[in-house]
């Protein structure tokens, strides 16, 4: 059934003497499960990236979580070894991505390291370690051995009323997981907050006027997709997004 292609970029990663592009399993997952959609991952290359190459062939951007954190020379702070690891090829192509899919009206859903890489994108900057900083909780992956209790929901989120993410979820205060130690600082014009930690963190935004849907979480709805109603309402909706895309943007676009 022909309900929409969606990007994925991968990471640069590397094991077995190898150098691989690769993208967590539990988003492409999400992506069929949860939006009904055909995932396609697409490499990281820090230059010769043609992003409208790419999103002139698909109806959807999800971009994931990594545990590389964006170079800080993108928000204009000078990088020390506390900031990595880092993966600037999936900086060069993400962001790149993130900007002509939100000028083309393009779904967006970025997740984790993908909404610091939509707040960096469109002007914003980033706090590292944010467990450090006054008054914040820790937000870090927990060290335990067991995937389910590392991405388990442990912290519930304030969603701001009237705006997109409260349209999507019929819960004003859902729980969510938490697995970042990087998060938003200053926040890009275009964005607006979406929903809050207890302790001020910037959970979720939306990009201001954007012609499509454009969100970006800090958690992972991806993990839970089939049990948890927050995350399936969302991924759901950017399949509702994708499909709308498909049938009444993407033929206009084409004849342009
Ligand atoms: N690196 C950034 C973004 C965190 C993120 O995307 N986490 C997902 C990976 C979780 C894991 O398996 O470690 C940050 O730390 O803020």
């Amino acid at each position: 059934m022909q309900n929409g292609v969606v990007a994925i970029p991968a990471d640069i990663r590397e094991f077995e003497g190898y150098v691989w592009q690769a993208a967590p399993e539990q988003y492409v997952q999400a992506a069929i499960r949860g939006s009904g959609v055909q995932p396609l991952i697409v490499p990281a290359l820090e230059v010769g990236f043609d992003a409208d190459q790419v999103l002139d062939r698909v109806d959807g951007l999800l971009i994931s979580g990594s545990r590389t954190n964006v170079h800080p020379s993108h928000y204009g702070i000078k990088a020390t070894e506390g900031h990595g690891p880092f993966d600037p090829a999936r900086d060069a192509t993400s962001m790149a991505m993130i900007r002509r899919a939100i000028e083309r009206g393009l779904p967006l859903l970025a997740i984790c390291r993908g909404i610091q890489e939509l707040n960096v994108a469109l002007g914003g900057t980033l706090a590292n370690e944010i467990q450090e900083l006054p008054g914040r909780s820790d937000h870090r992956k927990p060290e335990v051995p067991d995937r389910d209790e590392a991405f388990a929901v442990r912290h519930p989120i304030a969603v701001q009323p009237g705006g997109c993410l409260a349209a999507i979820l019929e819960d004003e205060k859902p729980m969510v997981n938490s697995l970042h130690r990087q998060g938003i600082s200053d926040l890009a014009p275009r964005l607006t907050v979406e929903a809050l930690a207890e302790d001020e963190t910037i959970e979720a935004v939306s990009v201001i006027d954007a012609p499509g849907f454009a969100l970006g979480v800090q958690w992972h709805p991806e993990y839970w997709v089939g049990t948890d109603p927050t995350s399936d309402k969302i991924f759901q909706a950017f399949g509702a997004a994708v499909r709308r895309w498909r049938l009444e943007a993407r033929p206009m676009q084409a004849a342009e």
